[in-house]
C-alpha cells in the first residue's frame, strides 16, 4: 500500500512477498532510516544505531554492538545476571502470603535491572535516580519510546516543525539528558582513536541509549504477552510447565539453549498484519505455539512470514540475547508457580468480558 504522508512517500508492506521484496531483494535501498525529529533528539542527531543512515559509520557502530555487547561470548559472560531469583523470590513471599502483586511491573524491573547490569555493568535499581530527584531508566526509556512512536507532524510536513505544535520536540530534548560515563567498552574505543569516525560523548550516549530501549521494553513486552497468553491457554500453560521441569537445568542456571519447548512459545510474536493473515496462517488468530512443531519455522529474517527481529541490514542485532532472555525468565516463571486467572475465571469467559468491555468502553482491557 503507498501512502503520501504529508511529504513523504511511503509504502506499507503487509504480506510475506512484499516482505522479501523490501528486506531481501532490495534491502540495500531500504536500509537507510528516515531522518525524524526523534532520530534528531533522542539519538543524537542520528548518532545512534537504530537512527544512523546507512553507510560506514553505521556499519562501524553495529560491529562494536554486536562484538563487544551482543556476541555469544559476551551473552554467556551475563549469565550470572540471568539467575537473578529476587523476581521468584518476592512472587514466592507474595503468593505464600496471598499478597497481591503487578506482575508486569516486575518483570519490567527485572528486565531494567538486567540490561543496566549489562550495559553499565554495575546494579543500577531504578529509585536510585528517583531518590536523586531524576527520573528512573525505567521511565526515562518508556517515555522515550512513546515519543519516538508517536506520529510527529514535523516528521511528514518539516515547515511545521519549528513550530512543534505538539510539544514533541520539546519533550525529546528534556529527555535526552541521561549521562552515565562509565561505559568501559565505549570509552576506550573513544579514547582509543582507533576508529575511523571521530567518536564522542554523545555517539557514546546515543549508542547505549540504544542498548537500553533495545533491550529492556521488547523483553519485558515479550515476556508479558506470553505469560497473559499461557493463562489464557491453560493446555499450553500445562505443557510449557511439563517441558520446563523435564528441561530447566536448576544447577546449572537454566541455560538457554535447553529451552525449546519456550522458543515455541515465544515464537507467536509477529509484525501485525502477516502475523494475522489467514491465506499465511491457520486459524491466525489463535495462540497455539503447537504449530511451530515441526515445522522449520525460521524467526532470523529468513522467512517472511514470520519475522519478529525484522530481517536484512537493519535487521535486530540484539535476537539472541532477547531470546535468551525471555526464554528464560518465562521458564523460571512457568516452572515455579502453578498460573491461573484471578477467582477462577475461565479463559472463555475472560475474553467474553474483554470483548464487551471494549465494546461498552471503547477500549481494550
Ligand atoms: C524480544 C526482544 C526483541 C525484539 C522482539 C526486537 C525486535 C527488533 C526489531 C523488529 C527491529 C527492527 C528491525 C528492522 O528495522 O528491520 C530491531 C532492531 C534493533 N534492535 Fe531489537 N529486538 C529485541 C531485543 C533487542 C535487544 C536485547 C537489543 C540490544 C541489547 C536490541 C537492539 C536493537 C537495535 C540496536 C536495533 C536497530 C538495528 C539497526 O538499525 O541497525 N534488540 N529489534
Amino acid at each position: 500500500m503507498y501512502l503520501r504522508l504529508g511529504f513523504v512517500p511511503t509504502i506499507v508492506v503487509s504480506s510475506p512477498q512484499a516482505a522479501e521484496l523490501f528486506l531481501k531483494t532490495h534491502d540495500l535501498t531500504f536500509a537507510s532510516r528516515p531522518f525524524t525529529e526523534a532520530a534528531k533528539y533522542i539519538s543524537y542527531e542520528r548518532k545512534g544505531l537504530s537512527f544512523a543512515a546507512y553507510g560506514a559509520y553505521w556499519r562501524n557502530i553495529r560491529r562494536l554492538c554486536t562484538l563487544q555487547l551482543l556476541s555469544s561470548n559476551k551473552i554467556d559472560s551475563y549469565k550470572s545476571l540471568r539467575k537473578e531469583e529476587a523476581l521468584i523470590e518476592t512472587l514466592e513471599k507474595a503468593s505464600t502470603s496471598r499478597v497481591t502483586v503487578n506482575v508486569s511491573n516486575m518483570v519490567t524491573s527485572l528486565s531494567t535491572y538486567m540490561s543496566c547490569r549489562m550495559v553499565f555493568g554495575k546494579k543500577f535499581k531504578d529509585g536510585e535516580l528517583d531518590k536523586l530527584g531524576k527520573k528512573g531508566f525505567q521511565a526515562v526509556v518508556q517515555d522515550g519510546m512513546k515519543l519516538a512512536g508517536l506520529p510527529n507532524l514535523a516528521d511528514y510536513i518539516p515547515y511545521v516543525g519549528i513550530f512543534d505544535v505538539q510539544g514533541l520536540a520539546k519533550r525529546m530534548k528534556r529527555d535526552r539528558s541521561i549521562d552515565k560515563d562509565f561505559v568501559d567498552v565505549m570509552l576506550s574505543y573513544m579514547e582509543s582513536n582507533n576508529s575511523e569516525f571521530p567518536i564522542d560523548r554523545s555517539n557514546i550516549k546515543a549508542v547505549i541509549l540504544d542498548m537500553l530501549v533495545g533491550s529492556m521494553d521488547t523483553s519485558a513486552t515479550a515476556i508479558k504477552w506470553v505469560l497473559a497468553e499461557l493463562l489464557k491457554h491453560p493446555r499450553a500453560m500445562k505443557s510449557s510447565k511439563k517441558k520446563s521441569r523435564q528441561q530447566l537445568g536448576w544447577t546449572d542456571g537454566l541455560h538457554h539453549k535447553r529451552l525449546p519447548h519456550q522458543q515455541k512459545v515465544t515464537n507467536h510474536s509477529n509484525t501485525y498484519a502477516i502475523g494475522r493473515d489467514p491465506s499465511v496462517w491457520k486459524d491466525a488468530e489463535e495462540f497455539i505455539p503447537e504449530r511451530f512443531i515441526g515445522t522449520n519455522t525460521d524467526m532470523r529474517g529468513n522467512d517472511f512470514k514470520f519475522l519478529p527481529f525484522g530481517s536484512g541490514r537493519r535487521g535486530c542485532p540484539g535476537m539472541q540475547l532477547g531470546l535468551v532472555t525471555i526464554r528464560l525468565v518465562v521458564a523460571q516463571l512457568v516452572h515455579c508457580f502453578d498460573w491461573e486467572l484471578a477467582d477462577g475465571m475461565s479463559p472463555r469467559i475472560w475474553t467474553w468480558m474483554r470483548i464487551l468491555g471494549s465494546l461498552c468502553l471503547g477500549q481494550t482491557i
